[in-house]
């Protein structure tokens, strides 16, 4: 199992134990999207100042803040029950449209 369909399923496992005593995603799944909206926002934020530092450290930097961004966005996807196939099917739907041509597609408020 790819580490992203792992850490999926532990997240869906919390959902339905709970147990925010014991478990950091359960805690942040008990919050909501009030909760974890806000990581997701300050983890952007680390990753791209880590993005910012230089040589081999900053790239690593980059990855473990990566790691967090992706972590506390899935948690996030969970409470919207929006699962990763669903994430993917729409990045495929994707290929083949320019960036470009894709947001002349958009409506005004997208
Ligand atoms: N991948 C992660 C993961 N990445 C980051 N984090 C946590 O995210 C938090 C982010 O760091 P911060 O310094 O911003 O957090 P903090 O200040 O402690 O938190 P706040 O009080 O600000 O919310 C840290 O507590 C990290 O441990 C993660 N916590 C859990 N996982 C995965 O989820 C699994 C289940 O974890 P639990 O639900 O805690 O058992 C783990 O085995 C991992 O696979």
């Amino acid at each position: 199992m790819r580490p992203l369909d792992q850490l999926e399923e532990t997240i869906r496992q919390r959902q339905l134990a709970g147990e925010a005593d014991k478990s950091y995603t359960a805690r942040l799944l008990a919050g909501g999207v009030a909760k974890i909206g806000p990581k997701v926002i300050e983890e952007a934020a680390e990753v791209v100042e880590a993005a910012g530092e230089p040589g081999a450290a900053g790239r690593e930097h980059t990855i473990r803040e990566a790691a967090d961004v992706i972590y506390h966005l899935m948690v996030l996807l969970a409470v919207r029950d929006v699962t990763l196939d669903e994430i993917e099917a729409e990045l495929g739907r994707r290929f083949g449209m320019s960036g470009l041509e894709e947001k002349a597609s958009r409506g005004p408020s997208n």
